[in-house]
């Protein structure tokens, strides 16, 4: 049932998949569902317990990468040490073999991160319903599709169904305004958004993206905006598809070609938001007020700039805060007050589906290029897929990043969640351009401050957590 009156971005796509209302759930129609070896395994056991088949395979793929090692890929799943994730790893094979889907193994030049690999083929196209089993694919919202993590039986439910059972969230609005400044890119205004919004300010709701700043970016900082969004606990992110968009899209493999490009292109125009349409929330910033930001706790909410101090527990406004606040301090043993500059690393982590794309990867070579890591850094970087891995090694940049110190790794999940053999020992300290700091999530005891590329970077050469503009 189309929503009467302007329509948002958001309420065209809903309209545009309804196709059954009951209870006040609405049945979404699934234009890609995506899959990763974690969250599917139970999902096609229960598929073929009942007896049942894939609805529209040609209308999922499949990728392996939170288990994959970085190392020796060539090898595939039966050269995986871990018993569970090798298990995970040929199950994916199995299962997509039987169902007919089209499966990226481990060692296809073609893989890497699920959030990486989708829109890199141009299977993440604007006006579309996108779904996997894994919180960040609010990461293909950048096109202005909605894209949105569900949990393993739902995706049983898609895989059968080729539908999904949804309550509409609410619209929100966050318009950028304004030009960010030098070394200040697309994270940065996410970890500020963040600061701003909180870990579950956003809840209930889907944000579009919108301003002259977020017009400006690329598609890889949109994915990079859009990535965060689950942090604030939206539903998912959305920026309105644009000449950005168009670009990027032309000529990629599952993009429409010839007169079908046409007509995309006629039907993708119509999706922005009316000029008059409601948003029941809107946040204004200006991109001029985000600086470089680092996370100093334990959630991507606990941020500040990279000349900030980090912030007295004692001086926050609930109990709540105070007790998460100075939790979040002894776990990541750092004082009230400390400059945030200059916290010595142990590691440097450059990769995740946040900033693994071509672009991350030049930032990072610019800022290293003829530099060295520091003696005592270990810093490595994760390419998010074959491809990217390829077309930086065209360019020169793994060369660059070896001869600065960096190990240069195949791609995956990798050190972004301790699900393969890239983790943290306990108790170092590593700058990561992933998007969650949580105890324990790059491996036990690890300390994880969230950061940019190009902060990273800086920060390997620096041997602490240091701003670009200060090697300029
Ligand atoms: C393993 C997967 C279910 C999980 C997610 O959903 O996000 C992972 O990708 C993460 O980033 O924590
Ligand atoms: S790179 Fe990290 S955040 Fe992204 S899907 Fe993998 S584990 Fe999740």
């Amino acid at each position: 049932m189309p929503s009467p009156g302007p329509r948002t971005l958001y309420d065209k796509l809903w309209d545009a998949h309804a196709v059954a209302e009951d209870d006040g759930e609405t049945l979404l129609y699934v234009d890609l569902h995506l899959l990763h070896e974690v969250t599917s395994p139970q999902a096609f056991a229960g598929l073929a317990a009942a007896g049942r088949t894939v609805r529209r395979p040609e209308r999922a793929l499949a990728l392996s990468d939170h288990n994959v090692p970085t190392m020796g890929q060539a090898a595939g799943p039966a050269g995986v040490a871990d018993a569970a994730a090798r298990a995970q790893l040929e199950a994916l094979v199995d299962n997509t073999r039987r169902f007919g889907i089209e499966n990226f193994p481990m060692g296809d030049p073609r893989g890497g991160i699920v959030h990486v690999v989708g829109p890199e083929q141009g299977r993440s196209q604007p006006g579309m319903t996108i779904v996997c089993g894994d919180s960040h694919t609010s990461t293909h919202g950048a096109f202005g599709a909605l894209a949105f993590g569900i949990g393993t039986s739902e995706v049983e439910h898609v895989l059968a169904t080729q539908t999904i059972r949804q309550r509409k969230s609410r619209n929100m609005r966050i318009c950028v305004e304004g030009r960010l400044a030098p070394h200040v890119h697309a994270k940065d205004l996410a970890l500020h958004l963040l600061g701003l919004v909180g870990v579950d300010g956003a809840t209930g709701h889907v944000i579009e993206y919108a301003g002259a700043a977020v017009r400006a970016l690329s598609m890889e900082g949109r994915m990079t905006l859009c990535n965060l969004s689950i942090e604030m606990g939206a539903r998912a992110g959305l920026v309105a598809p644009d000449a950005t968009t168009f670009a990027y899209l032309e000529g990629r493999g599952a993009a429409p070609g010839g007169e079908a490009w046409t007509a995309a292109l006629a039907r993708w125009r119509t999706l922005p938001s009316d000029a008059e349409a409601v948003f029941e929330r809107e946040l204004r910033i200006d991109a001029a007020d985000v600086a470089p930001m680092v996370s100093w706790g334990t959630n991507p909410s606990q941020v500040i700039g990279i000349d900030g101090r980090i912030p007295d527990p004692a001086g926050l406004p609930s109990a709540d805060a105070r007790d998460a606040a100075a939790r979040a301090l002894a776990y990541m043993a750092l004082l009230p007050g400390q400059k945030i500059a200059g916290t010595r690393l142990d590691r440097v982590f450059i990769g995740s589906c946040t900033n693994s794309r071509i672009e991350d990867l030049r930032i990072v070579a610019d800022i290293v290029r003829g530099r060295r890591v520091a003696p005592h850094v270990r810093a490595m970087v994760v390419p998010g897929s074959g491809l990217v891995k390829r077309a930086a090694e065209a360019e020169g940049i793994d060369a660059v990043l070896r001869a600065a110190g960096f190990d240069w790794r195949e791609p995956g999940c990798s050190m972004c969640v301790g699900m393969n053999p890239d983790r943290l020992h306990p108790g170092e300290r590593c700058a990561a351009t992933s998007n969650r700091n949580f105890e324990n999530r790059q491996g036990r005891g690890g300390r994880t401050h969230l950061m940019s590329p190009a902060l990273a970077a800086a920060s390997a050469i620096a041997g602490g957590i240091a701003d670009p503009a200060s090697l300029d």
